[in-house]
């Protein structure tokens, strides 16, 4: 009476594979998720498939019996039998897995007051639609975080060895509305990983933090949010040492497998170096506001525009250090969505007002975040820095001396004010 879970893995397995395409008749059926198509092996139809440099084939057998038993029956030539029968069994059972995981339903768990309940975690289904085409992010950085969360992925193994809890934990930092829970969104969607995300206001304690992260399973992203916010409530419930030993705690270890974290602030500046330290947070991304290439991909993406007469314009106001945050960007987009000319006249203008001072509080911002991670750098410790402002730098001193002249015009003031380089950071914009 038991269900052989092998039969149902084979089944995912063969839907997969390429060749199923070959066989004379399948039966199609739509999937869980929109436009997905999913094939099925008909009764008594057979598959080959390929392992090693070894042929196989799958029959699916179906008795007209009165169980109408399903069997799927495989054939592999007698002399490759030993070589590939446990290996390819093996290869089914983690490609089959790794499909479940994409396919099935992500959830968003949220905590709960957790006076008199013993789980405190509840759930709705996660239908968040961003996705890493969706965000506008220098397509280097985004790839190069792509491939981290995949190689992240493979380590077992390897993070095993290591004694390590086989975990990675990344800091989104940056300005409002510049994308980073609609990241995490991203990534959830990405992994197909289940997203806890944990309301520090609702956490009576530090034990009580520990327990929510015992209930979290594995294959899942721990979010935290606006963490710089919560350290500085002095009335807060759970210490430093809370927090940091829920970062990266012996509990991390006997907590389940396979896990992400992700921090967001709006400012690590004031926050306390043992946070931020390389194995609490491995990688530090930061989110700007918007530049000439991120307002393109947003056009693309809300007006369906690639160029525009307008564009030189736009441009010529990001050179001179204006910028808004893509959330203000999108908006302004959306409101105009059917006049593409509009929606950018309308950005010009939101450019003309109050971007350009927004621009050099910018400036100012990735100028400090700059003196801060140096620190972590040069301490030698392995972190990675996923941005491009220090690449930058140089572009971020023209923008600046750009909006000087700018705001030197404006207000007809001479050069002579600009402030020596040493003191940048306050230079009376
Ligand atoms: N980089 C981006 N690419 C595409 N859309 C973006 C980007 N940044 C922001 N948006 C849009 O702006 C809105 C707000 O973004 P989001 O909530 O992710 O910002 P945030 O950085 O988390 O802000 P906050 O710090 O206030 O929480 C979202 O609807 C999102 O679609
Ligand atoms: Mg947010």
């Amino acid at each position: 009476m038991q269900t052989n879970h092998l039969y149902r893995k084979v089944s995912i397995y063969l839907s997969s594979i390429a060749s199923i395409e070959d066989s004379d008749f399948i039966n199609l059926f739509t999937g869980k998720k929109t436009h997905d198509i999913v094939l099925h092996l008909d009764p008594n139809q057979v598959v080959d498939d390929y392992f090693i440099g070894t042929r196989v084939s799958w029959i699916n057998e179906e008795k007209n019996d009165t169980n109408r038993c399903r069997t799927f029956v495989l054939k592999i030539r007698r002399a490759d039998k030993r070589k590939i029968l446990r290996p390819y069994l093996q290869h089914i059972h983690i490609t089959s897995d790794e499909l479940e995981q994409k396919k099935k339903d992500v959830k968003l768990y949220i905590n709960i007051d957790s006076h008199e309940q013993s789980r405190q975690w509840r759930s709705v289904p996660f239908k968040h639609p961003s996705t890493f085409d969706t965000i506008a992010m220098e397509s280097d950085l985004k790839n190069k975080l792509k491939s981290d969360l995949e190689s992240f992925l493979k380590a077992k193994h390897y993070y095993h060895r290591l004694g390590r809890a086989w975990k990675r934990s990344y800091l989104l930092y940056g300005p409002s509305g510049t994308g980073k829970s609609s990241f995490v969104a991203a990534i959830a969607n990405f992994l197909g990983y289940d997203v806890y995300d944990i309301d520090l206001s609702r956490v009576l304690d530090d034990s009580d933090m520990k327990m929510l992260l015992l209930q979290t399973t594995s294959k899942s992203v721990i979010l935290i949010e606006d963490l710089d916010r919560f350290l500085m409530d002095k009335s807060a419930k759970v210490s430093l040492s809370g927090i940091l030993n829920f970062m990266d705690g012996v509990l991390n270890a006997c907590c389940a497998d396979e896990r992400i974290m992700v921090y967001t602030m709006n400012c690590k500046e004031h926050v306390d170096p043992a946070v931020l330290r390389p194995g609490r947070i491995d990688v530090h991304i930061h989110f700007p506001l918007c530049d000439f290439s991120a307002f393109k991909t947003l056009a693309n993406n809300y007006l369906g525009v690639k160029d525009h007469k307008l564009f030189p314009q736009v441009e010529e106001f990001f050179q001179t250090g204006a910028s808004l945050s893509p959330a203000e960007i999108g908006e302004l987009m959306i409101a105009n969505r059917n006049s593409p000319s509009r929606a950018l006249k309308s950005v010009i203008t939101a450019l003309q007002t109050d971007g350009d001072g927004r621009g050099s509080l910018n400036i100012r911002r990735q100028w400090t975040d700059n003196s801060s991670r140096k620190s972590t750098e040069d301490s030698g410790e392995q972190s990675g820095f996923f941005s491009k402002e220090g690449v930058n730098a140089m572009k971020d001193i023209r923008k600046l001396y750009g909006l000087l002249r700018l705001k030197s015009r404006k207000k007809s003031e001479s050069f002579d004010r600009t402030p020596d380089s040493k003191d940048g950071q306050s230079c009376g914009l």
